[in-house]
């Protein structure tokens, strides 16, 4: 099965029970997060660092925050995995055994390992709406 021209169907889908696990807590992890919060049943991020919104939402008790770096054990659970680290070769390591263990994954990292992209959402009323420009223009869909 061939495509020219790649693009991602919008699907719209139950998180509110499932375990989100998040590696790396820098500047984009922490982005995707606060768009996950209302979505996702857990949150847990995994990183030897973090951003100082990372600790807050931990102690608010929105998200799991554990500090260390990343093993195959953290995402045992996971049933969606967000590989955002700055370093690239362990994004590619993460989605391999996500691979292997049948589990959703995004790597920030590289637009070919992501099995959906990450949308721009925008909110109103009961109205959820989530944009994507199929890997072309990110400028394009930021809201
Ligand atoms: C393909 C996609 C796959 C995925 O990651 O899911 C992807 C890929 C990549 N983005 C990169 C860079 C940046 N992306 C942003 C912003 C956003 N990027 C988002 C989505 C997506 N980004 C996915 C779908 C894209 C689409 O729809 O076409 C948004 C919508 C959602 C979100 O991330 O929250 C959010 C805007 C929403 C908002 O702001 O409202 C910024 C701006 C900033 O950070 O301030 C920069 C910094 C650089 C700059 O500004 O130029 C790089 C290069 C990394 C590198 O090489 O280092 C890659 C890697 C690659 O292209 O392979
Ligand atoms: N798709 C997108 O929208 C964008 C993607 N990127 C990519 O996202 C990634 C992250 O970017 P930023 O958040 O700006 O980086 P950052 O430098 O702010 O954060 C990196 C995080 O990775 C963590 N980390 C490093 N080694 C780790 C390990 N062994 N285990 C667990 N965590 C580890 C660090 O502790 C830190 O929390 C980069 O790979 C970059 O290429 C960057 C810009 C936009």
């Amino acid at each position: 099965m061939e495509h020219k021209e790649k693009k991602f169907f919008p699907l719209f889908v139950d998180f509110t029970q499932k375990r989100a696990v998040v590696i790396g807590g820098g500047k984009i992890a922490v982005r995707r997060i606060q768009t996950l919060l209302t979505f996702v049943g857990e949150i847990t991020v995994i990183a030897p660092a973090c951003t100082e919104s990372v600790k807050t939402l931990c102690q608010k008790g929105k998200i799991i925050y554990k500090q260390k770096k990343f093993e195959a054990e953290d995402i045992e659970n996971a049933d969606l995995v967000l590989a955002v680290t700055d370093n690239h070769a362990l994004n590619e390591e993460i989605y391999k055994i996500c691979k292997e263990n049948n589990i959703l994954v995004n790597v920030a990292s590289n637009q070919e390992k992501c099995d959906f992209h990450f949308p721009g959402i925008l909110e109103y009323e009961n109205v959820v709406i989530g944009f994507n420009g199929c890997g072309k223009d990110h400028k394009k869909v930021a809201v």
